[in-house]
């Protein structure tokens, strides 16, 4: 299994952005508007891995609430699975709440799922399996 990226949820994306395009030396690849979740994003590649930055286009977004109740900072982490079904029976089978019945479509062609924090030591787990062909 492979880290496919680390969520940060922040405030403002285009402030973010400048401020990682610094830190990093790199400009974002891509940026998406994910209606579903209501959020903006914009990807960044690091090693292997990515940077997904999250902003609320809703008060009633996840990255809100989570900004309201802990502030700007790591959000969740996305690993990739080749079988995201099989994975979910898997871990369901293991005891961990899952957040979706099924997988949903995420963001940079992704299906996506998550794990609830509250039995994942306090991290919230995102499972996601490219869209193929
Ligand atoms: C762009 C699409 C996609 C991708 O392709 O990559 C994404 O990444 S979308 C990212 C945004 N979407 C999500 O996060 C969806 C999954 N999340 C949820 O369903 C909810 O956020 C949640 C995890 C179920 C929490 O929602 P809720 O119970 O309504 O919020 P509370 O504020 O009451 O939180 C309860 C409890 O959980 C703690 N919490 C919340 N978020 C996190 C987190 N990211 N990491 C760790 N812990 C988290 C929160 O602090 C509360 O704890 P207590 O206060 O101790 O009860
Ligand atoms: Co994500």
């Amino acid at each position: 299994m492979q880290v496919e990226h680390i969520g940060i949820a922040v405030k403002n994306c285009n402030d973010a952005n400048h401020l990682f395009e610094n830190l990093l030396g790199i400009a974002p690849y891509k940026a998406e508007k994910v209606e579903s979740e209501a959020v903006n994003t914009s990807f960044f590649h690091v090693g292997n891995t990515k940077i997904e930055l999250l902003e609320a286009t809703s008060e009633n977004s996840a990255i809100a609430k989570f900004i309201e109740k802990r502030g700007e900072g790591i959000h969740h982490i996305a690993f990739e699975v080749e079988d995201i079904y099989a994975e979910m029976e898997r871990l369901k089978s293991q005891g961990f709440q899952l957040l979706n019945e099924a997988p949903k479509r995420g963001a940079d062609n992704k299906l996506v799922c998550f794990v609830h924090p509250k039995s994942a030591n306090g991290v919230l787990v995102e499972l996601c399996q490219e869209i193929r062909g």
